[in-house]
């Protein structure tokens, strides 16, 4: 008999049927090597990255597509706890309102570390959405026999549906991370086609990459609440010609931005050009603007009208 019950049961199992897709966000302390992860989980740099703390501002989605699975990252800015204006009231509600709307969770930490920051950021994890427990930066363990009783210390603070070491910058147990989501994704039709890679626009990136540039050349003397504007996107067929501003507080920013002889300006400029022509797959035109724009980090509608949420 080919066509009994069980036989129509089997064959409703086809891969359409267990196509898996949701939203996975990933939380951490700042520096932990959450845009890292998602980066290189994508393929494509969709999320800054930096030596220097907080360098994302925004919730960023990024999305991958494997066989039946669609993964839709979503990057949260590191969680703030030393100051408090208003800057980082908006960025600690968006981290909360990404968590419980996500499908599961990544909580990262760097393997071996576990303290008062990455403890906070725990505290917030909702009871109601799977979680893993990513160790990130495993590379660095060089003794591999401490990592289960870190790991199983760690765990006693909160449900972990899977503990999973990994290294972002050398690509290390991704896999095995992947299918651990996969798991815990509900079963849902594709979001998005599956070849985008984030739904953010081309003008959003084009400022996250200057902004990158910004924290990279310009260092720890410049204050955090430095912004970056695109004032002007314009696409002529392959070419793109981008007009960008960064405005920073006082002019002894400026100045540290345009640096000697304009060599640091020349320097952002010449790299974020680089990226975006990677990114976006043509040629880029760009131009930046260092503007003086005094106390908008501390004022709410200043930051609306600049697109944090
Ligand atoms: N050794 C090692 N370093 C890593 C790894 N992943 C990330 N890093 C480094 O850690 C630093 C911080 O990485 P980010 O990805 O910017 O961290 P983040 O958690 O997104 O930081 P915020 O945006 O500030 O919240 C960078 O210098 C990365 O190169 C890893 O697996 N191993």
């Amino acid at each position: 008999m080919t066509d009994s019950p069980m036989a129509d049961d089997a064959s409703a199992q086809t891969p359409e049927s267990d196509y898996r897709c949701g939203y996975i966000a990933i939380v951490g302390r700042p520096n932990v090597g959450k845009s890292t992860l998602m980066n290189v989980l994508v393929g494509a740099k969709v999320s800054i990255t930096s030596r220097k703390a907080q360098t994302t501002r925004h919730r960023i989605t990024g999305i991958q597509t494997i066989e039946n699975t669609q993964y839709v990252y979503v990057d949260t800015p590191g969680f703030q706890t030393r100051h408090s204006n208003a800057l980082n009231k908006t960025l600690n509600r968006t981290v909360t309102n990404t968590l419980t709307a996500s499908d599961v969770i990544l909580f990262v930490i760097e393997a071996g570390t576990f303290g008062p920051a990455d403890k906070q950021v725990l505290d917030l994890l909702p009871a109601n959405v799977p979680c893993i427990l990513v160790l990130n930066k495993a590379d660095r363990n060089k003794d591999k026999t401490t990592l289960m009783p870190f790991a199983r210390e760690v765990a006693s603070h909160h449900d972990f549906a899977a503990v999973v070491p990994v290294s972002a910058k050398q690509r290390f147990q991704l896999d095995r991370l992947q299918e651990e989501v996969r798991k815990l994704l509900p079963q849902n039709p594709p979001m998005f086609d599956e070849d985008d890679i984030t739904d953010r626009s081309e003008k959003f990136l084009a400022s996250e990459i200057v902004r990158e540039k910004v924290f990279r050349f310009v260092g720890e003397e410049l204050p955090y609440t430095s912004t970056v504007l695109i004032e002007k996107f314009e696409q002529e067929g392959n070419l793109r010609r981008i007009f960008a501003a960064i405005l920073v507080e006082r002019d002894t920013h400026k100045a540290m931005v345009i640096g000697q002889k304009g060599a640091r300006l020349k320097e952002i400029s010449t790299q974020a050009r680089l990226d975006m022509e990677r990114l976006f797959g043509g040629p880029v035109y760009l131009e930046i603007w260092v503007k003086v724009k005094s106390g908008w980090a501390d004022n709410e509608a200043g930051l609306r009208a600049y697109g944090y949420e």
